[in-house]
């Protein structure tokens, strides 16, 4: 099963090799203003699945939220270890 670090692995590797067709390198290139609508669309999803859809829709809405924070982390050029510091 993928996980949380995984998939930030993957994805940091999808923007250093930027294979053709990647969604990741997309809305890398969209820029930081693009990839944060989608984490506030996301996280609206996220809160409307919660309240009016089945566990399994919003857990699927979670994971898509966090890989969106994921691109950005890859766009700012963050670490793990840069947010984990915070938690
Ligand atoms: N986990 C995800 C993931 N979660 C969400 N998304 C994207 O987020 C969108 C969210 O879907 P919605 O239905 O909410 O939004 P939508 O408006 O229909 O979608 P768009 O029109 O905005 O693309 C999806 O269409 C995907 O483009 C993801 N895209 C990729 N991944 C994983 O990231 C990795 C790299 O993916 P690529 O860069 O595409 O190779 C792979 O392991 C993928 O499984």
């Amino acid at each position: 099963m993928k996980t949380f670090e995984s998939l930030f692995a993957e994805l940091t590797e999808k923007a250093r090799t930027r294979p053709a067709g990647s969604g990741t390198v997309a809305q890398l290139d969209a820029g930081v203003h693009a990839i944060g609508k989608k984490i506030v669309e996301e996280a609206a999803e996220v809160w409307m699945a919660a309240e009016h859809e089945s566990d399994e829709a919003a857990a699927e809405e979670i994971s898509q939220l966090l890989y969106h924070l994921q691109v950005l982390m890859v766009a700012k050029g963050f670490t793990l270890e840069d947010v984990y510091a915070h938690l």
